[in-house]
């Protein structure tokens, strides 16, 4: 395992604890979305997986070291963060931007070299905003900031990515981009945890899905296990019928990331997040 969560707890002050008791593990090209209402706590969890706030209790251990015997530089070689926020930056222009992602391979004080550059560009190819590589950061649009960012963080060559809603600020061509992505990534060895606001989003991309509630993990396993009207209602307060449906000759599946269509007709098409997403999950 890369990542083991043991009972961790944290509060940002003495009046109440914002989560708890939650424990799980990260594999090798897994990817676990985090679903759950606003302001419950899906981005303190994630800052605390980066290291950037301390748990009040339990653990927290990468690659079987506690994270918190790790400086700055060991977290940043295998964990990757992509806030949810925008940062206040210079402007520095998107390419200098993204070359930043290649700070922790570096020397103290040592400037990028030709490989760092080339890790940059391959991070700006794959996200696709070669066309704005020359912009100043503070004068791009929230969705191509948020484009950016994720590029910065893959320049970095994490084994861990930590997405705080990546699809937040992106339009649908974007968003469906972005979940193309992360998916090719984690078929190529990146494990993943992401928040999101998008059942459906959960199930094209993910092996695990979370949901975050009164302080905890609710329900935590396959999306089809956990992604229920059921549960849907609990967390969201909101009354939806999740509709399956598989036709080979009209392309209409909605399988979970593994290849898995719950029909289990084996004559179902190649998994593509495209194809899938052009299926409305819910209705
Ligand atoms: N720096 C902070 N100091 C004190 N409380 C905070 C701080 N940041 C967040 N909180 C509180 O912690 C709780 C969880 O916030 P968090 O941003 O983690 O939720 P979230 O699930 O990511 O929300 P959203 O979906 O709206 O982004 C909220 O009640 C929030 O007000």
């Amino acid at each position: 395992m890369i990542l083991d969560v043991n009972q961790a707890g944290f509060r940002y002050d003495s009046v109440r604890m914002i989560f708890s008791g939650i424990s799980f593990s990260l594999g090798e090209q897994e990817v676990l979305c985090i679903l759950g209402p606003n302001g419950i706590g899906k981005s303190t969890l994630i800052r605390c997986l980066a290291n950037l706030y301390p748990l009040c209790a339990g653990s927290i251990r990468l690659h079987d070291r506690d994270i918190r015997s790790l400086n700055y530089r060991d977290v940043a070689r295998v964990i990757g963060y992509v806030p949810q926020a925008h940062e206040i930056t210079f402007p520095f222009s998107v390419r200098e931007f993204v070359l930043m992602g290649r700070a922790p391979h570096l020397g103290l004080f040592a400037s990028p070299g030709k490989e760092d550059r080339t890790k940059a560009d391959e991070a700006i190819g794959l996200v696709g905003i070669q066309k704005i590589t020359d912009k100043p950061v503070n004068e791009i649009s929230g969705g191509e900031y948020q484009l950016a960012m994720i590029a910065r963080a893959l320049a970095q060559e994490p084994e861990v990515l930590l997405l705080d809603e990546p699809t937040s600020h992106l339009d649908f061509g974007n968003q469906i981009r972005v979940l193309e992505i992360i998916d090719r990534l984690a078929r190529d060895g990146l494990s993943v945890i992401m928040s999101s606001h998008f059942p459906d989003h959960a199930f094209l991309t993910s092996n695990n899905v979370a949901i975050m509630q009164h302080g905890s993990f609710m329900a935590y396993g396959l999306a089809e296990e956990v992604v229920t009207e059921t549960n849907l209602k609990a967390t969201y307060g909101v009354d939806v019928s999740i509709t399956y449906s598989h036709d080979v000759e009209r392309h209409v599946c909605v399988p979970h990331r593994s290849g898995q269509c719950r029909c289990r007709d084996p004559k179902q098409p190649e998994y593509s997040p495209k194809m899938a997403a052009m299926v409305p999950a819910m209705r």
